[in-house]
């Protein structure tokens, strides 16, 4: 089983607010529907929210930590959220994929230590029946905070987790975790190894870029790879492109 991240920063323009980028979009859904057509796995997509959700997170001041109380913010961000999930499932199902909905707002939720909580019986019974279920970075109820952010990378790491996924792939507009002299890190084990080369996302992202995606990575089992839209269809034809994290 394979848990696989479109990153906001690829399927949005990260710049320009609520702006998709087609483009790379229908090229991401193209190697997943050419990738089931053969021997098909069961497949887990989570999306990030590039140019929705972090903009309308940051301005009510909405973090994984900083919550709020006002509905009228969590649903703004949400439906920021559910737009883009919405164009997500109609380019795959353009392609004859099985996808649904799943929105974690709905599911999840964090509790007063901040860690996240989310049942997985609704997204084994899809699989079983042969959906791809879609998750995407959300805004959800936080114990003690109101609603907090939860991006689409601790959505893999907790998913990856408890489904016990074989394979785990963060498609991002990097071509991996690049070194000082921007060459892509072939392999990471340790955070102190990478900790000084990695940084935020240059666009605005309230869940804390490529530090923050390489630390959830690390705490997981099953080895993750990150890595550019150039690298998707070989990732899920089986190998193992840009950035290996073991
Ligand atoms: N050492 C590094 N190597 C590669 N990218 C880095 C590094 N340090 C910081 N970054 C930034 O991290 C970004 C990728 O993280 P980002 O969170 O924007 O990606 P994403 O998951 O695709 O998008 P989203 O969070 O919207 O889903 C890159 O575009 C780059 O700006
Ligand atoms: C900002 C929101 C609502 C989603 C964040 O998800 P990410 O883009 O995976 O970090």
């Amino acid at each position: 089983m394979i848990v696989l991240k479109l990153g906001g920063s690829v399927i949005t323009d990260k710049d320009r607010p609520e702006t998709l980028d087609g483009d790379s979009l229908e090229q991401a859904a193209d190697a997943v529907a050419n990738a089931l057509e053969g021997e098909p796995e069961d497949l887990v997509i989570v999306h990030g929210g590039g140019s929705f959700g972090h903009h309308n997170a940051s301005e009510h001041g909405v973090s994984t930590i900083a919550g709020t109380h006002d509905a009228a913010a969590v649903l703004e961000i949400h439906g920021a959220m559910k737009t883009l999930n919405q164009f997500v499932l109609s380019r795959l199902l353009d392609r004859d994929v099985q996808a649904v909905p799943v929105h974690p707002f709905s599911t999840a939720h964090r509790d007063d230590s901040g860690d996240l909580e989310l049942p997985t019986g609704q997204i084994e019974t899809m699989l079983g029946e042969g959906f791809v279920p879609v998750l995407h970075g959300d805004v959800i109820p936080h114990t003690g905070v109101g609603a907090t952010i939860v991006s689409g990378d601790e959505l893999v790491a907790e998913l990856a987790h408890d489904l016990e996924a074989d394979r785990i792939g963060l498609c991002s507009t990097v071509p991996g975790v690049l070194d000082a002299d921007e060459a892509v890190i072939e392999r990471i084990s340790a955070y102190e190894d990478v900790a000084a080369v990695l940084g935020a996302s240059e666009a605005t992202d309230v869940t804390g870029g490529m530090a923050a995606k390489v630390q959830a990575l690390l705490a997981l089992e099953a080895e993750a790879s990150i890595f550019g839209l150039e690298g998707l269809a070989s990732f899920l034809g089986g190998e193992s492109p840009g950035t290996t994290i073991e």
